[in-house]
């Protein structure tokens, strides 16, 4: 028995005509074109290819996408300077800075700069405290695509064992988060758990980030259970470079009931997610409703 392949790639396609739809939605009937923000310091080769890709995504689906590119160099007063313009700036209803930044800057001070409303990351501490206390947030662009693939697979997920192994603040605990407010028993795993192969057992739901390529085994797994993986390593295999997630795939599929794969799983959900919450922040600021189905 194999487990069913969650086709992230198809579904991440399907959310961004949903975005289309509405996008054309308020063009026509209220002259409104979202707009977002991308900001990119330095020239880190994998940055630049995502940045490219989301710039693209962001035009066709009817979206206006403003690209920043600043030198490595660039002090973080400049780089502030910037995000306040993008601030005050009605066109842009969502702003990203790709991160890593470089050393010289605090990537804390430049998210919190932000205006939390236009934070289509969900980094900002204001998103992160509305998310934790169940109010309307931002919400970070992986766990969103990651619940969005749950939610499609199982419908509700009230009362399911979920298990989180990974506590970034950019993954592990906002999808902790989201999975307590669909009703899950959440476990938040990571690297100093004791016995995490028994932990990891008792999941129904099983959301591998901790970026270590292949470190969840199939026998870790319950007969059954859902496999999300964020992981997205570069590793080398037979002199060539390979793309691998979190968990190891090919045992894992063996006894899992439903399964990420990398790439082409959670990876494109996330530039679906962050143009759905560009699409978001937009009604909210024009007091429109919010898009149905693309939202925590
Ligand atoms: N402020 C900020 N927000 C981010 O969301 C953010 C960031 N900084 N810095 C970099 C990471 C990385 N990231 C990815 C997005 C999509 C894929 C993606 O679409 N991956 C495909 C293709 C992977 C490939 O072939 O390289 C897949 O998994 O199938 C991967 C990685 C967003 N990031
Ligand atoms: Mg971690």
């Amino acid at each position: 028995m194999g487990a069913r392949v969650i086709d992230g790639k198809a579904f991440a396609a399907d959310v961004r005509g949903r975005v289309a739809e509405h996008v054309a939605r308020l063009k026509e009937e209220h002259g409104i074109v979202p707009g977002l923000a991308v900001v990119l310091v330095g020239e880190d080769p994998a940055s630049q290819v995502y940045v490219r890709s989301k710039g693209k995504m962001t035009k066709e689906v009817g979206m206006a996408s403003f690209e920043h590119r600043l030198d490595a160099s660039v002090s973080e007063a400049e780089l502030l300077e910037l995000v306040g313009r993008l601030n005050a700036d009605p066109a842009v209803h969502g702003i990203l800075v790709q991160l890593p930044l470089p050393k010289h800057m605090s990537e804390s001070n430049v998210i919190t700069a932000i205006d939390p409303d236009k934070d289509v990351d969900g980094f900002h501490i204001f998103n992160v405290g509305r998310l934790a206390t169940g109010q309307k947030a931002m919400v970070p662009c992986t766990p969103l695509g990651c619940l969005m693939l749950l939610r499609d697979l199982h419908g509700s997920l009230s009362g399911m064992d979920a298990v989180v192994i990974g506590r970034s603040n950019i993954v592990g605990k906002p999808m902790a988060q989201l999975l307590l407010g669909d009703s899950c028993t959440v476990t938040v795993a990571h690297s100093r758990t004791k016995d995490l192969a028994d932990v990891v057992r008792r999941a129904d739901l099983v959301v591998a980030a901790v970026g270590r390529a292949e470190m969840v085994p199939g026998d870790w797994i319950k007969p059954g259970a859902t496999v999300i993986d964020v992981g997205i390593n570069r590793v080398e295999r037979d002199g060539k470079n390979v793309l691998v997630g979190d968990v190891d795939y090919a045992s894992c599929a063996e006894v899992a009931g439903a399964i990420t794969p990398v790439p082409g799983g959670v990876g494109p959900m996330t530039i679906a997610c962050l143009l759905a919450n560009t699409l978001t922040a937009c009604c909210r600021s024009n007091g429109l409703p919010e898009p149905e189905g693309l939202t925590a």
